[in-house]
C-alpha cells in the first residue's frame, strides 16, 4: 500500500476563518485554544455528524481502492489526528507514532552509513542512546557540541556530509536555550542539503513552532504536553516538505510503528486542553521557580530574570513552559528531597496534569554514563520538576515540607521566614566575603513610604520656624521591574492612570552637570537638566497632564543623575492610599520611593546582610529597623531633590517624614537642619478630613514668600506667633513621663494652639472656604472639637485633635456631618514606620499570596505564558484595590524599615 493516504487527507489542514460579517467588520484568524478545541477536517465527514471523532477500531476496512483498507497504512482517526496535529503546528504535514522515540526513529532513517550528525550535549538520555545506536550499527557520525553557543556549532558544519542537526529549546533538564532560528540559518547557508530537526516536546506547538524558524522537521513526544494526562504513548512529527513526509511516511508504513487507533482517540481528546492546560501549567511553575530561586537554590528556567538567553528564549517562543530544575549542591539532599514530597509524583516524563519530581541523573538520564554526565555538565544532585495542574499553593507547600524534612531549608527568625541551609562550604565563603544575598541578581524592588500630617509650623517651616509632624498610616508603594528591552517606563496610576516610556539611549544624558558616583546633589536643582528633560523625552506630554508631567520629570532627573553609567531598563510603577495633592504629603512618600528604588535599581545604595548590627539605625519610632541611617539620609537626599523638582522650594519636612517615620520638630535653616524626635506622640488620636478642593503646594508656598516680600513684618510676626506654638507643642509632647492629668491638660492647651496656629495660616492667606466649614462642623456643639489646615492649605486637608474622652458615637455622628458635605474624613494612627523596602534576602511569602498573584493574571495578555515573577508582581499591584494594597504588600514577605 503506498503511503500517501494520510498524506492526502492531512494536506487540508486549515481552519477556515469565516466570511467576515460585513465589509467593515472583519474575522479575525482563530487564535490557538480556538484551533485546538475545535476537531475538524472537511475532508472526512462522519457520516452520523458525530461531535468526537470515533475510534476505528479495525485492522482493516473492506473493498478495494478505497481511501483506507489496512489500519498500518492509515486509519480514519489516525487521519483525524494528523490533520489537527498539522493544523496547530501550522505544518503541511504531519504523522504520528507509537513514542516519541519511534518519532526519532522514523526520523533518523532518513540518514545513511557517512552521514554526520550534529546534537546537542544536554539530550534526553533515550535520544543519546538512540543516536548511540544508530552510530555504532549504522554507520553514521554524531557530534555532540553545546548548541546553545551557535558559534560553537559552526566548526562541525561539513557543506557535504553533514546531513543532520538535531536541536532542542529549551533543553532537558537543564533549561538552556538554543538559538533555533540562529542555527537553521547558518546550517542552510553552509550545509543546504541538511536537515535541521528539532525536539520541540519541553513547549509543544502551543509555545513554540520551529517549522516557522526554519526547520525542516520538527517531533514531539505527544506523550507529553499534547496528550497531557500520562495516559498514552505517542510520537509526532510535523514537516513542510513533500518529499520529507513521503520517505517519513513510507518508512511508517514500512516499519509498522503508527499510533494505533484507541491511542489516537486519546490524543486527539487531549489535545483539546493544550493550551488550557499550559497555561496553568507555566503559571504555577513561574511561582515554584521564583519560590526556590528566592530560598537561594540554583534554578534553571528562561522565566526567572537571571537565565541565560532569556531574552532569545523570548524571541523563538511564546511562554516559559512548565519544566524547571534545580540544584541543591548535595546528592544525598536532593535524594531526601524527592523521598519527602507527596504531592509531586516521583516519575520519569513530563508534561502530565499532575506534577512530577525526578532526579534526571538516577533517572530518565540514567542511561548516559557518569563520567559523560560530569563531561556535559549536569549535576548529579539536579531535581527536575514538572508542574501540573495542581492548585499551586499546595504545589509549593508540599515542596516546602519536602525541603525543611530533607535539611536543605530553615527556619531563619533574622528573617523571619525560611532559608536555604547552605553546604558548609559555601556557606563558610559567603561569610568571609560578607555577603548572603540569596537574591543578588535580582532586580524588582518594591518600597513605600508613609504620608505625613504637619500639626504645627506648615509654610512658616520653609522660613526657619520649626514645624511638629508625624507620619501617617497611609502610603504610597513603588515597584521597579526590569523591562526586556532598552526603555524607562513610569505608571503613575493614581495620576490618571498615567503610563509613558522612553528609549534610554535618546534621554539627555550629556546635559547638565554629571554628578560623580554616590557624590551629594547640590543645593540648588541643575536647571540645565530640568530644561532639557523638559524639551526632549517630556516635550510631547500634554500640560493638561501636569501633574504627571512633573512626576515624571522628577523620576527622569534622578534616574539620569544617580543612572549615569548602569541605565537600567525599568518600569517604575507608583500607587497611593493616601489622598495625592491633599496636603498629607503624597508628593513626599512619592518622592521618597521614586528616590529609593532608583538607587536602589542602580546600586547605588545596597542593603547590609541581614546579620548585620542593626544598632545605627534611627530609633524615632516602632516598627523593625533594619534600615541604616546612611542608606535614610542618602534616599532622604534624594526625595528631597524630587520635592524640589515638584515643590519648588520645601522645607523637606514632608520628605524626612515619608523617609524616618514616626514623629519630629523639624527646624530647616539656610545652614542646617535638625531633626528631633517625639516619643509621645503616639497616644494621640486624629480625624483628617479631605476638603476635595484640589490645590498647588508650589503656588501656595510661593505666594507666602511672595507676601513675606511685599510685607516682612508682618509675616515675621506671624511666624514668629508660629514659632512660639511649636515649641510650647514641643514641650507638651516631648515628656514621656507625663501623668495621666498633666497629659489632659497639655491636650487642653495643645487644642488651643491647633486653633491659633490656624488663624495665623488664615493671615498667611492659605485658608479656604471649605476648611473653614470643616473647621466649623468639627467646633459645633456637641464635638467642639479643634481643627486647623494641614499641609500648604488653599483646599486640601484639615486635621482634628480627637481627645480621649471622645466617644466612637460621636465619632460617627461627626464623620456622618463631614461626609453629607461631600468630605472625605479619615481616622488616622500617626507615627508609624518610614521607608520600607521589602526584604530582598527572604522569599516573598508565596505560600499565601501566589494563589492571589495567579489569580490577579487571570486575563493573560496576549502571549499568556510568557510571564516572568516579575510581570505577575507589576500586574498584581497594579491590579490590586486602593483598600487590599496594604494588606497584599505585607503578605508578600518581609518589609525591612528605616
Ligand atoms: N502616587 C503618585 N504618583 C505620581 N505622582 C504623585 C503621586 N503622589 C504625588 N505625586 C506628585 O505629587 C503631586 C502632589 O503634591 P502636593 O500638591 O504637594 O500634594 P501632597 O500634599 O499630597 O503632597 C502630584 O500632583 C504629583 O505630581
Ligand atoms: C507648606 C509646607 O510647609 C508643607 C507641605 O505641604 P503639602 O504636603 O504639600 O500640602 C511646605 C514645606 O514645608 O515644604
Amino acid at each position: 500500500m503506498a503511503p500517501t493516504i494520510d498524506a492526502k487527507v492531512s494536506a487540508v489542514h486549515d481552519l477556515p476563518t469565516p466570511e467576515p460579517e460585513s465589509p467593515l467588520r472583519q474575522r479575525k484568524p482563530y487564535r490557538f485554544s480556538t484551533l485546538c478545541a475545535t476537531v475538524e477536517n472537511p475532508e472526512l465527514k462522519d457520516q452520523y455528524g458525530s461531535s468526537s471523532v470515533p475510534i476505528y477500531q479495525s485492522a482493516t476496512f473492506k473493498g478495494v481502492g478505497n481511501v483506507f483498507d489496512y489500519s498500518r497504512s492509515g486509519n480514519p482517526t489516525r487521519s483525524h489526528l494528523e490533520h489537527h496535529i498539522a493544523k496547530i503546528s501550522s505544518a503541511n504535514h504531519a504523522m504520528s507514532v507509537a513514542s516519541g522515540m519511534a518519532a526519532l526513529d522514523v526520523i533518523l532513517r532518513l540518514l545513511k552509513p557517512g552521514d554526520e550528525v550534529i546534537a546537542g550535549d544536554d539530550l534526553y538520555g533515550g535520544t543519546n542512546r538512540l543516536l548511540s545506536y544508530i552510530q555504532t550499527h549504522g554507520g553514521v557520525i554524531v557530534h555532540h557540541v553545546d548548541t546553545t553557543d551557535p558559534a560553537s556549532v559552526l566548526p562541525f558544519i561539513n557543506p557535504t556530509s553533514t546531513r543532520m542537526v538535531l536541536l532542542e529549546s529549551p533543553t532537558n533538564p537543564l533549561l538552556k536555550i538554543v538559538d533555533l532560528a540562529a542555527i537553521s540559518k547558518d546550517v542552510k547557508e553552509r550545509a543546504p542539503n541538511a536537515l535541521v530537526v528539532v525536539d520541540n516536546t519541553m513547549m509543544s506547538p502551543y509555545l513554540q513552532r520551529p517549522l516557522e524558524h526554519g526547520a525542516d522537521i520538527v517531533y514531539d513526544s505527544a506523550t507529553k504536553y499534547l496528550s497531557g494526562h500520562h495516559d498514552l504513548m505517542a510520537g509526532v512529527i510535523t514537516c513542510n516538505r513533500d518529499d520529507l513526509h513521503q520517505q517519513m511516511a513510507f518508512t511508517i508504513n514500512a516499519v509498522g510503528n503508527a499510533l494505533a487507533p484507541n491511542d489516537c482517540f486519546l490524543l486527539l481528546r487531549g489535545t483539546k486542553t493544550l493550551a488550557l492546560r499550559m497555561d496553568r501549567q507555566q503559571t504555577s511553575s513561574q511561582l515554584v521557580a521564583a519560590y526556590l530561586h528566592n530560598l537561594g537554590f540554583t534554578t534553571h528556567y528562561p522565566g526567572l530574570p537571571n537565565h541565560p538567553n532569556r531574552q532569545v528564549h523570548a524571541r523563538i517562543s511564546s511562554g516559559n513552559g512548565a519544566v524547571l530544575s534545580f540544584e541543591t549542591g548535595n546528592k544525598e539532599l536532593s535524594e531526601r528531597i524527592v523521598g519527602g514530597t507527596r504531592l509531586w509524583g516521583i516519575s520519569v516524563s513530563f508534561g502530565c496534569v499532575n506534577s512530577l519530581i525526578s532526579m534526571p541523573c538516577v533517572m530518565s538520564h540514567a542511561s548516559i554514563d557518569a563520567a559523560t554526565r560530569a563531561a556535559r555538565g549536569l549535576p548529579e544532585d539536579l531535581i527536575r520538576l514538572c508542574v501540573g495542574i495542581e492548585d499551586p499553593v499546595d504545589l509549593i507547600d508540599d515542596l516546602e515540607h519536602a525541603l525543611i524534612d530533607a535539611g536543605a531549608i530553615t527556619f531563619n527568625p533574622q528573617l523571619n521566614n525560611y532559608a536555604r541551609v547552605l553546604p558548609p562550604t559555601l556557606e563558610q565563603a559567603v561569610q568571609k566575603l560578607g555577603l548572603y544575598d540569596p537574591r543578588q541578581d535580582a532586580q524588582e524592588w518594591f518600597v513605600s513610604a508613609p504620608g505625613k500630617v504637619i500639626l504645627f509650623g506648615e509654610h512658616a517651616v520653609v522660613h526657619g520656624v520649626p514645624a511638629i509632624a508625624a507620619s501617617i498610616d497611609l502610603r504610597c508603594y513603588g515597584l521597579a521591574t526590569p523591562r526586556d528591552d532598552a526603555k524607562l517606563s513610569v505608571h503613575f496610576a493614581d495620576i490618571d492612570n498615567f503610563y509613558h516610556e522612553w528609549d534610554i539611549e535618546e534621554l539627555p544624558w550629556h546635559a547638565g552637570i554629571p554628578l560623580a558616583a554616590g557624590e551629594e546633589h547640590p543645593e540648588l536643582l541643575d536647571q540645565a537638566l530640568v530644561d532639557a528633560i523638559n524639551m526632549g523625552p517630556l516635550r510631547h506630554i500634554s500640560d493638561l497632564a501636569k501633574h504627571a508631567k512633573i512626576a515624571a520629570l522628577a523620576v527622569l532627573y534622578i534616574y539620569i543623575q544617580v543612572g549615569r553609567n548602569k541605565r537600567p531598563a525599568v518600569n517604575l510603577a507608583t500607587r497611593a492610599t493616601l489622598p495625592v495633592g491633599a496636603g498629607l504629603g503624597s508628593s513626599a512618600s512619592f518622592s521618597t520611593c521614586i528616590a529609593s528604588s532608583l538607587l536602589l535599581i542602580n546600586q547605588d545604595i545596597t542593603l547590609p546582610p541581614p546579620s548585620a548590627n542593626s544598632d545605627d539605625a534611627l530609633h524615632v519610632h516602632q516598627g523593625r529597623k533594619f534600615i541604616p541611617q546612611s542608606i535614610a539620609q542618602r534616599v532622604n537626599k534624594w526625595a528631597f531633590v524630587s520635592e524640589k523638582i515638584l515643590h519648588g522650594t520645601p522645607s523637606g519636612i514632608d520628605n524626612s517624614v515619608a523617609v524616618f517615620g514616626g514623629a519630629l520638630v523639624y527646624t530647616k535653616t539656610p545652614t542646617s537642619v535638625e531633626m528631633e524626635p517625639i516619643q509621645s506622640f503616639k497616644s494621640l488620636k486624629f480625624l483628617l478630613t479631605n476638603s476635595k478642593v484640589p490645590r498647588d503646594t508650589k503656588q501656595l508656598v510661593a505666594a507666602v514668600g511672595a507676601l513675606k516680600a511685599r510685607e516682612p513684618q508682618h509675616v515675621d510676626a506671624l511666624f514668629n506667633a508660629i514659632r512660639n506654638i511649636s515649641e510650647e507643642a514641643r514641650r507638651a509632647l516631648a515628656d514621656a513621663e507625663l501623668s495621666r492629668v498633666e497629659l489632659l491638660a497639655a491636650l487642653s492647651r495643645i487644642q488651643l494652639l491647633i486653633d491659633q496656629n490656624h488663624q495665623h495660616l488664615i493671615a498667611l492667606g492659605v485658608s479656604h472656604p471649605s476648611l473653614e466649614a470643616i473647621r466649623s462642623t468639627a467646633a459645633a456643639e456637641p464635638f467642639k472639637l479643634s481643627t486647623k489646615l494641614t499641609g500648604a492649605g488653599g483646599g486640601g486637608c484639615a486635621v482634628t485633635l480627637l481627645p480621649d474622652e471622645f466617644q466612637p458615637e460621636s465619632l460617627l455622628d461627626l464623620t456622618g456631618q463631614l461626609e453629607i458635605q461631600q468630605f472625605v474624613p479619615y481616622t488616622v494612627a500617626v507615627g508609624g514606620s518610614g521607608l520600607g523596602i521589602l526584604s530582598p534576602y527572604a522569599a516573598p511569602n508565596l505560600t499565601e499570596t501566589k494563589s492571589t498573584i495567579v489569580s490577579d493574571q487571570m486575563t493573560p495578555p496576549e502571549t499568556p505564558g510568557f510571564m516572568s515573577f516579575d510581570t505577575l508582581m507589576r500586574i498584581a499591584f497594579e491590579k490590586q484595590s486602593t483598600d487590599s494594597l496594604p494588606r497584599w504588600a505585607d503578605s508578600l514577605g518581609h518589609w525591612l524599615y528605616v
